[in-house]
């Protein structure tokens, strides 16, 4: 019983943080990656089973219509040692104004109750929409932390249509 009372008191060491995120052009893989690197915690990334076209626009289609009917797509895996972590920052995208459906499924299969939970969120310049709102709902046992990070990054659709207009300009070698 001794040996058991020393490990349940054992203080906060690395390990009990959690760096999950879902990413689909890696601008939150970077701020995951810095936050996994300052504090030693551990990293996972969130996937859906089945992944989203590669083409942006079918993307978008696919998520608005997921948003818009409440889908929660299955997860590729599940955080199998969530108890362990006392304090979980939950990194995604913007998408069509909230968080993505694979956010709602990631909340909605994992017990956060209790937990400290610091959202970081990039978008491409509309802001947060309703995510904040989603998440909260979504892990209403969690201690929502209010310091969540926000920050404006490359939109994929921008660096499409640069691509596109410049390809235009650059003659056919056919
Ligand atoms: C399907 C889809 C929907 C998006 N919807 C929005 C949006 O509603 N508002 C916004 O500001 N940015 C939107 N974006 C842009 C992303 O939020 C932004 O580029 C983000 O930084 C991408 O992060 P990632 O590289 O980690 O995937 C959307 C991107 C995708 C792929």
């Amino acid at each position: 019983p001794s040996v058991l009372a020393t490990s349940e008191t054992t203080p906060r060491r690395a390990g009990e943080t959690l760096v999950a995120y879902f990413s689909r052009t890696g601008n939150t893989r970077v701020i995951a990656g810095q936050i996994h690197r300052a504090r030693t915690t551990d990293l996972f990334e969130i996937k859906p089973a089945t992944s989203y076209p590669e083409d942006y626009e079918q993307t978008v289609a696919q998520a608005r219509r997921e948003r818009d009917s409440g889908f929660e797509p299955a997860l590729q895996d599940r955080v199998s040692n969530m108890a362990n972590y006392s304090t979980v920052f939950l990194g995604f995208p913007i998408w069509g104004g909230t968080a993505p459906p694979i956010i709602r499924s990631f909340l909605s299969s994992h017990d956060l109750s209790g937990k400290t939970l610091i959202p970081f969120i990039t978008h491409g310049g509309y802001g947060l929409g309703n995510s904040l709102a989603v998440i909260a709902e979504h892990a209403p046992r969690a201690r929502l932390l209010k310091t969540e990070l926000s920050m404006e990054a490359d939109q994929e659709r921008r660096t499409l249509n640069r691509v596109t207009d410049w390809l235009n300009e650059v003659p056919s070698t056919d």
